[in-house]
């Protein structure tokens, strides 16, 4: 039965009535503003040593490190789901980890090994090499210390060597993640000098110092190892400004593509290189964004599988062409292509 109840005198709308197109899915659709697309989506996977090899991250549960030969079956189902690129992260051993970093550029280190085997097997999939030497150092600090001071210009001649490695390797872009001065002109020009002027660089700009990559650093064995933190190097969340001024930097140096990182706190950045810089911005929902959706889903605060497609759809709505997500995989396949 319907209740006849009093109506409100709405005369002051003179028609204008938002809800309107939001009355059916057809609508809903005609109107959207911003899509989310198997090709937004890049997948971060981290490698370790061995053999049918895959070892559970206890801080992101659903994540798994992958020996090289199951990252090719990962590349693979990728590639099927409509993904364009992988971004790889090695857990080096501890044993080949040291002050100097330098099997940051050991042509045979795990990076370079997993690079060649999926360039091998599945040509046409992106990949992106994380260059910084946090995955190979000591003390879990993205460059050469000295007396406790992380040094720039030193770390920069290691990363160099360290991004050849890569492109010999098969690296398509180079994403130097570490946050020292003037990498992105010293990386293009070593790339340029070796024959290797088709290889993209894609610059991490706006890195923050950030509680939310804890995951990240047991995922790559970094964590325990560190001492102190990364705010003589990385951004101060409390700027936005300053955000702008690496990125246009960056783009300067040589950049093809920025990234602002962390990622959903962060939109607001996004936004405002978007509306600065007319050249592709990436976020990456990183591995504390990802703990929390699964944790909080998995005790029934929150829908799961809503907050997933919620929380990348933000991104392009901020004006990111693409995100760097743990969910890529999963998300491509819901999608469809
Ligand atoms: N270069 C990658 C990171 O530093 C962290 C990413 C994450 O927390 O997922
Ligand atoms: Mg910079």
């Amino acid at each position: 039965m319907t209740q006849d109840w009093p109506r409100h005198d709405m005369s002051f709308l003179s028609g204008h009535r938002l809800r309107r197109t939001r009355q059916a899915e057809w609508s809903r659709a005609m109107v959207r503003e911003t899509s989310l697309a198997p090709s937004d989506l890049i997948w971060p996977l981290f490698v370790i040593e061995g053999d049918n090899e895959k070892t559970a991250i206890r801080t992101m549960p659903g994540v798994e490190r992958l020996s090289v030969d199951l990252l090719v079956e990962a590349a693979r189902a990728a590639r099927e789901a409509g993904i364009p690129a992988l971004a790889l992260f090695p857990n080096t051993p501890d044993h080949l980890r040291s002050d100097n970093a330098a099997e940051a550029y050991n042509p045979d280190n795990l990076m370079c090994r997993a690079l060649r085997a999926i360039k091998d097997a599945v040509p046409d999939i992106g990949l992106i090499a994380d260059v910084a030497l946090d995955e190979y150092s000591s003390d879990g600090q993205d460059g050469l210390v000295r007396d406790g001071e992380i040094l720039n210009d030193e770390t920069v001649a290691v990363m160099v060597k360290s991004a050849l490695a890569q492109a010999r390797a098969g690296a398509d872009i180079i994403a130097p993640s570490d946050m020292m001065d003037g990498r992105v002109a010293a990386i293009r020009a070593a790339l340029d000098e070796n024959g290797f002027e088709h290889v993209q660089i894609m610059a991490y700009s706006a890195k923050y110092a950030s509680c939310f990559y804890g995951p990240f650093r047991e995922a790559v064995g970094s964590g325990s190892r560190l001492k102190g933190d990364k705010r003589t190097y990385q951004m101060d969340f409390a700027n936005s400004d300053e955000a702008l001024r690496e990125i246009e930097q960056d783009i300067a140096e040589g950049a093809d593509s920025i990234m602002v990182k962390p990622g959903l706190p962060y939109l607001d950045v996004v936004r405002r290189a978007r509306d600065a810089f007319n050249i592709p911005i990436y976020a990456y929902q990183v591995s504390g964004e990802y703990a929390m959706i699964e944790m909080a889903g998995a005790a029934g605060a929150i829908d799961r599988d809503a907050a997933v497609l919620e929380s990348l759809w933000a991104f392009k709505r901020a004006g990111a062409n693409g995100i760097l997500t743990y969910f890529a995989l999963e998300m491509a396949r819901r999608l469809g292509r």
